[in-house]
């Protein structure tokens, strides 16, 4: 064996890899800007529906572009029978990402045009994902509790749907709007890496679907989207906020990461924390659940004063989504219905400009030996 000679840059961590015009996430001034827009205006001024176009297209939509873009995303939204057939097969004790990660497939199997690779052809393969994405996560927390399927509501917006299929009744406007803004925050943000995901597979010219499975799978994981199932995990364990110091102590004694917790770019707080974080407050008011605030902002404190590593994005969305009544494990498939619209923004612009994605490593195993012939 021999030691690494090279300046490796582990994780790729600091490594520019390529440009980007979709997002630009700047730790200096602690922003993030969606084509150009804080991502603070556009939760605050629009709808994700509006957000999703501005993404895909590089401008906010004018009245007659969204009233185009809603109808479409309305009339695509009915889960198809062969792909509630798909996730009727699989076990209730399986995990939601692996139910939404084979819908996928199943959809882009299902596809005809799956292989064309067209920039035309993908924005409707995006179109599709986007709009069908809440029907499969909705109906995939309701079959696990016995439930039937609820169709779509036509007359009613993304968020508002998404919640009406999730829970089987209209939900309260503050509590659409909480999570309109979730879906915002979440929409998009650079090369993370389930993006890079996306990309590598597209750079091999991979179709569509391929891309975004295998985002799912890079999004699954607890460092990256499965935080915010994490988050929840950890609020359960500790139960109340009086038990959060001790908690954190024998957290860090064990070496335990505190999920939710610190940022590969974000090294002073993430950006979108305290638009989320007051979502997160509307909901604890008009569910009457102030415990839950308590707990979250000790064990913030209490993370910051001994380690100086502040929340991410999934800290406050983790009991946002507990507190709007989605099951702790569905909350990663939330992150995956927001981030489609970023990873087939990225899809795209790597197509627009490919170059294979193919980095180097430095060998440090064996010298060269030769198989015994005698
Ligand atoms: C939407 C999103 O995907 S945001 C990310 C969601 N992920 C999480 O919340 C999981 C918890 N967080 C983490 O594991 C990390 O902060 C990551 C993976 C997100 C970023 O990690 P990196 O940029 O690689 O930071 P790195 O691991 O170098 O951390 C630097 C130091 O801070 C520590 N640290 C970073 N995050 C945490 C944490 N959450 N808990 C405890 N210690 C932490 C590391 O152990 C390391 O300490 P050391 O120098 O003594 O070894
Ligand atoms: O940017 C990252 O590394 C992770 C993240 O916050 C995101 O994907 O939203």
């Amino acid at each position: 064996m021999t030691e690494a000679t090279s300046d490796i840059k582990k994780g790729l961590a600091g490594v520019v890899v390529d440009v980007t015009s979709v997002s630009k996430v700047n730790p200096e001034t602690n922003s993030l800007l969606y084509r150009g827009y804080p991502v603070q205006e556009l939760a605050e001024h629009c709808s994700f529906e509006q957000v999703a176009y501005l993404l895909w297209n590089g401008e906010l939509p004018t009245d007659a572009e969204l009233a185009e873009f809603t109808a479409s995303e309305r009339s695509q939204r009915a889960l198809d029978d062969n792909v509630k057939a798909a996730i009727d097969l699989l076990p209730t004790t399986s995990h939601p990402m692996d139910a939404l990660r084979t819908a996928v497939s199943v959809i882009g199997a299902n596809d005809s045009t799956a292989e064309t690779n067209t920039p035309e052809a993908n924005a409707v393969k995006a179109a599709s994902l986007y709009a069908k994405l809440p029907a499969i996560v909705a109906y995939d927390q309701r079959r696990r509790h016995g439930l039937e399927l609820v169709p779509p509501r036509d007359d009613l917006g993304y968020s508002a749907n998404f919640l009406f299929m999730t829970f089987g009744e209209e939900a309260d406007p503050v509590v659409v709007d909480a999570f309109d803004v979730s879906m915002i925050l979440y929409a998009e943000h650079s090369f993370n890496a389930s993006t890079f995901t996306a990309r590598v597979i597209t750079s091999t010219l991979s179709d569509l679907y391929s891309a975004v499975t295998g985002a799912i799978g890079a999004l699954k994981g607890a460092l990256h989207g499965g935080a915010n199932e994490a988050v929840m995990h950890v609020f359960d364990e500790i139960g109340t906020a009086d038990q959060a110091s001790a908690w954190l102590d024998a957290a860090l004694a064990e070496k335990r990461k505190i999920m939710g917790f610190g940022h590969r770019v974000y090294k002073n707080g993430d950006s979108r924390v305290p638009t989320m974080l007051k979502a997160l407050e509307r909901l604890a008011e008009h569910y009457g659940k102030p415990e839950i605030l308590e707990l979250y902002t000790t064990l913030e404190a209490d993370m910051v004063a001994r380690k100086d590593i502040k929340p991410n994005l999934d800290y406050p969305s983790g009991p946002a989504y507990n507190l709007i009544g989605f099951d702790t494990a569905t909350f990663t498939p939330l992150f995956v219905a927001a981030r489609i619209v970023g990873w087939t923004a990225h899809i795209a612009e790597q197509l627009a400009s490919n170059a294979l994605i193919r980095p180097l490593s430095e060998y440090v195993g064996p010298d060269e030996r030769h198989v015994p012939t005698d």
